[in-house]
């Protein structure tokens, strides 16, 4: 069967009552798809959907056909998974930790070494490999997440908000990184932030209140904010005011005042239009979602 992942009317109500996740339909195949929404969107109840760890409530996901639910076995074997909370254990050194998860997961003793010697090449930390987690920098710990997600040669890799906490440069890092994993596989990357996916993703997915809200090529996203992004150039201690009316994609200090860009209605004659990105289009979908969402 093809590698595909088909969601249709998926759901989820957590036992409070809470729908997180509603009516979402998708079909992904391989490739980088990027899932965005704002925090509370229902990413993270999705992903766990998606990974077998949560059963939805309502609707049904296949992979390769077959119901994730009634055989989520299938699903397992080819299933990479970095949670939002992954942890270490900060005494044993990168090798130790995935030649421990190596076993747990089942995969053969003989193997073992060999495979955790290629997942850590593949993330960059062969160099380091012999050291304590314990002194490891958060993007380190990250790349070690995405190692024990790589153990199994995975099909389809899910990785949680994996940039939150990372510095700037980590953060750019990692994004390479799946970037080069993507391959032949289905990578599913949940972030809020935009600037995470907007290189690697070819396929976008945006939810909020539980809801899917977009799906398609990053420039559809930006193309339906077309004619509503402005560029203006305000004093400096207006800009406070300005955030409380406005939707401002992103503000940047100049000499001579603010810069911001403004998605909606032109905010003064004295702003200029201009072609919208991916940062606009977000902002702009979410906005006519009737989301209010500081960007
Ligand atoms: N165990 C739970 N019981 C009840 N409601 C929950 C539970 N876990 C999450 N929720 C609610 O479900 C909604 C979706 O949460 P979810 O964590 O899936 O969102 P998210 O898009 O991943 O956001 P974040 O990035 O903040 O985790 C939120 O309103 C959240 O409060």
């Amino acid at each position: 069967m093809a590698l595909e992942l088909a969601l249709e009317s998926v759901g989820y109500r957590y036992r409070s009552g809470h729908e997180a996740v509603a009516g979402v339909d998708l079909a992904l195949t391989p490739g980088i798809v990027g899932l965005l929404g704002p925090n509370g969107a229902g990413k993270s109840t999705l992903m766990r959907v998606l990974s077998t760890l949560a059963k939805a409530t309502a609707g049904r996901v296949t992979w390769r056909g077959e119901d994730i639910a009634r055989k989520p076995d299938a699903l397992r074997r080819e299933l990479g998974y970095l949670p939002q909370d992954f942890g270490v254990y900060e005494a044993l050194s990168a090798r130790e930790f995935l030649a421990f998860l190596a076993a747990v997961k089942g995969l053969p003793a003989r193997s073992v070494a060999a495979r955790v010697d290629a997942c850590l090449a593949m993330v960059g930390l062969d160099d380091v490999a012999d050291q304590r987690l314990g002194g490891y920098s958060g993007g380190m710990r990250q790349r070690v997440g995405i190692a024990q997600a790589l153990l199994n040669d995975p099909k389809l890799l899910i990785v949680d908000e994996p940039t939150v906490g990372l510095d700037p440069e980590e953060r750019v890092r990692f994004r390479h990184l799946l970037a080069e994993l993507a391959g032949e596989r289905l990578v599913i990357l949940s972030t809020h932030i935009v600037s995470d996916i907007e290189a690697s993703a070819a396929t976008l997915a945006v939810m909020a209140r539980g809801k899917l809200r977009f799906h398609g090529a990053p420039e559809a996203l930006m193309a339906a904010a077309e004619g509503q992004v402005w560029q203006w150039t305000l004093p400096a201690d207006q800009l406070a005011e300005a955030r409380t009316r406005l939707k401002i994609s992103r503000a940047q200090r100049r000499a001579h005042g603010v810069e911001v860009r403004v998605v909606g209605e032109q905010p003064s004659d004295d702003a200029v239009r201009v072609a919208p990105d991916l940062e606009d289009g977000y902002l702009w979908l979410l906005h006519r979602s009737g989301e209010a969402v500081d960007a």
